[in-house]
């Protein structure tokens, strides 16, 4: 009821005013964004490690947590992407409501998805203690991997090479949604992917790179650099280890992985199965012998997968 459709504001972490949907609850405002699906709901773990920790407040409709701000603020951003662009209600398609806990351990450098809400660190010395929730690209990469694991079809194990394709579809979308780059942490002080130059920031850009390691769960944030340089060659086209491919723009490139994630990736996908699942996305969004799917072809080509 008109109760829950209030408008909160406050400033984000790099001090820039924005405005978001909240609720009146018990006297206070809250974080919560009746508004969107089941509910779009920020809390805090005030440092601690128990999630979700306790839902953002406020006495006034203003809110004096920056953090908390961005994280807010980028999940409904990132809800509506889902919703306007693939026709997705929530992470799981059904409108389940969306939970991000802020401020979760100390000077935590990093991010992740529980399996059931998103979560970020305070971030640290290295990133210049920059909250992980002030990147659009964190919280879209976080909520992908919601995506990812409500899927039926692809969960995509979290080692090896289907660990390192459910990293690359997180760092992919994530591209998509926040487009002006194809940098991953630019807005958390803290760049540490490249899709356009994998090799920049220590990615392999082609199967023949491939690493080897029990390191990162199989090199899950290492190998994912071979998919992501598939996904720019596709999207802004280029010639890569002597094959050409056609750019067909990032928006299809983004519509062609979304789809082979919901319906044709399984939990140990390999990346070869990747390149069978985009060819058969590619497949049934543009047709055989499209343009598209010869781009997919060229680009997992270009990166030595065939
Ligand atoms: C806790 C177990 C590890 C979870 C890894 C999460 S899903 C993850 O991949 N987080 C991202 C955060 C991110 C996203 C976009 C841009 C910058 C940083 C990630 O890449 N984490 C790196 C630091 C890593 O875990 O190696
Ligand atoms: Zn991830």
């Amino acid at each position: 009821n008109s109760a829950h459709h209030v408008t909160g504001t406050g400033r984000g972490v790099h001090g820039d005013t924005k405005t978001f949907e909240v609720s009146s609850y018990q006297g206070q405002y809250v974080l919560w964004d009746q508004t969107r699906g089941g509910g779009i709901q920020t809390y805090t773990a005030n440092n601690g490690s128990s999630i979700p920790g306790y839902l953002v407040a406020s006495r006034t409709t203003t809110f004096n947590d920056p953090a908390a701000v961005d994280a807010h603020y980028y999940a409904a951003k990132v809800y509506d992407y889902y919703k306007n662009v693939h026709n997705r209600n929530s992470y799981d398609g059904r409108g389940t409501s969306l939970v991000s806990t802020v401020h979760y351990g100390r000077n935590y450098m990093n991010a992740f998805w529980n399996g059931r809400q998103m979560v970020y660190g305070d971030g640290g010395s290295q990133n210049g203690y920059t909250p992980f929730s002030a990147g659009l690209d964190v919280i879209a990469h976080e909520m992908t991997h919601g995506v990812t694991s409500s899927s039926d079809a692809s969960q995509l194990i979290y080692r090896n090479q289907s660990g390192a394709l459910n990293e690359a579809i997180s760092d992919i979308i994530a591209s998509d949604v926040d487009s002006n780059d194809w940098l991953m942490g630019e807005d958390i002080n803290y760049v540490i992917r490249d899709l356009a130059n994998p090799t920049r920031y220590n990615q392999p850009d082609h199967m023949s790179k491939y690493v080897n390691t029990t390191q990162d769960n199989g090199g899950v944030h290492i190998n994912s650099g071979i998919i992501n340089k598939a996904a720019y060659l596709m999207a802004d086209g280029g010639s890569h280890y002597n094959v050409t491919v056609q750019g067909i723009g990032r928006a299809k490139m983004a519509k062609i992985f979304h789809k082979a994630n919901l319906d044709y990736l399984y939990s140990n996908s390999d990346f070869s199965a990747a390149r069978s699942a985009c060819i058969q996305a590619a497949t049934a969004l543009y047709g055989a012998g499209s343009q598209e799917v010869q781009t997919v072809t060229n680009a997992f080509a270009a990166v030595g997968i065939h």
